[in-house]
């Protein structure tokens, strides 16, 4: 039985979390960490969750104990300061928060020396697939192809392009040799330049309750290749999140990925 605490436990994904880890059978939900400052500290967690136990209440991140696995779905600032949590509890780490810049990247790195950490930048089994599919289609369709990614997401989500869209062009710029930051393109306003065909365009949409769609589009002169994604509930993420965190029990430090656990590489 893995015994899993869930950092932001009171988020959009923090509350799929708890209900996912509570479902598994090989789970035990022992954490639901807030802030220090957060109202809800001691409040029983079925409250606003009516799927976890009756006796779990939200407690302070900085106190853990009895945990075999935590989980992070914050934002950068969350991530860092759970990430030393983990790191001077000595706890392996599922990590989902997104946003993140390249100094985050090297703190990940610097822990996954002492720990063992998956970071994904989705954990659903679709999108992990099509991160093949994509490096497939930028190398077969030739060099007259140009290659854009779309993705669209709820009002609250606060980075863009999402992790996922940016995971998606890092993975086809991988099959096409290119240094990804090299051939980016996010916006287009006023610049006064055609597409490059050694270039990676992303476009943004906001709105409503979307949980997360991304397309690859991979146009010639003649046809097209879309290749679309979409999430229809936070709960496949929440399920790939426990998925990793039970892969990961037993595995040495190191920095692992959602295609390991999936074995896709
Ligand atoms: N990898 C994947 O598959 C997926 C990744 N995500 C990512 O997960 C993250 C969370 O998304 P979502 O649940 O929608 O966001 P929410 O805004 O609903 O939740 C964010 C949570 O993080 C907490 N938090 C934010 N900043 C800090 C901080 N500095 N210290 C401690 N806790 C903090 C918030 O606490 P408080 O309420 O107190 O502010 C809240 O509990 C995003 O980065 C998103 O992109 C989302 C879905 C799938
Ligand atoms: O913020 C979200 O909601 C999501 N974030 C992830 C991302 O940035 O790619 C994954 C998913 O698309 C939902």
């Amino acid at each position: 039985m893995n015994r899993i605490g869930v950092f932001g436990a009171n988020g959009r994904m923090g509350l799929a979390l708890l209900e996912a880890v509570t479902n598994n059978k090989n789970s035990q939900l022992t954490g639901a960490y807030v802030r220090a400052s957060s109202p809800l500290l001691g409040m029983a967690v079925k409250q606003l969750n009516s799927a976890v136990a009756e006796e779990l209440t939200f407690s302070d991140e900085a106190e853990i104990n009895n945990i075999d696995i935590l989980i992070d779905f914050t934002l950068p600032a969350g991530m860092r300061a759970h990430l030393k949590t983990a790191v001077a509890h000595k706890i392996p780490m599922v990590i989902g928060s997104t946003g993140l810049n390249k100094d985050d990247m090297h703190a990940l790195q610097q822990a996954a020396t002492q720990i063992p950490i998956v970071f994904a930048r989705n954990y659903s089994v679709g999108v992990n697939v099509l991160l093949n599919l994509v490096q497939t289609a930028a190398t077969k369709l030739g060099e007259d192809v140009d290659i854009e990614i779309f993705e669209a997401h709820h009002r609250h989500k606060i980075d863009a392009p999402s992790g996922t869209a940016l995971a998606i062009g890092e993975a086809i710029a991988d099959a096409k040799g290119w240094q990804h930051d090299n051939v980016a393109r996010f916006q287009r306003h006023q610049d006064e330049q055609a597409k490059s065909q050694n270039e990676i365009g992303y476009s943004v949409l906001r709105g409503g309750d979307i949980v997360g769609e991304h397309t690859a589009y991979f146009a010639t002169s003649g046809e097209r290749l879309e290749l679309t994604h979409k999430a229809s509930s936070r709960m496949t993420f929440a399920l790939g999140a426990i998925r990793a965190a039970g892969w990961l029990k037993n595995k040495p430090a190191g920095l692992y990925d959602m295609q390991d656990v999936l074995d896709l590489k």
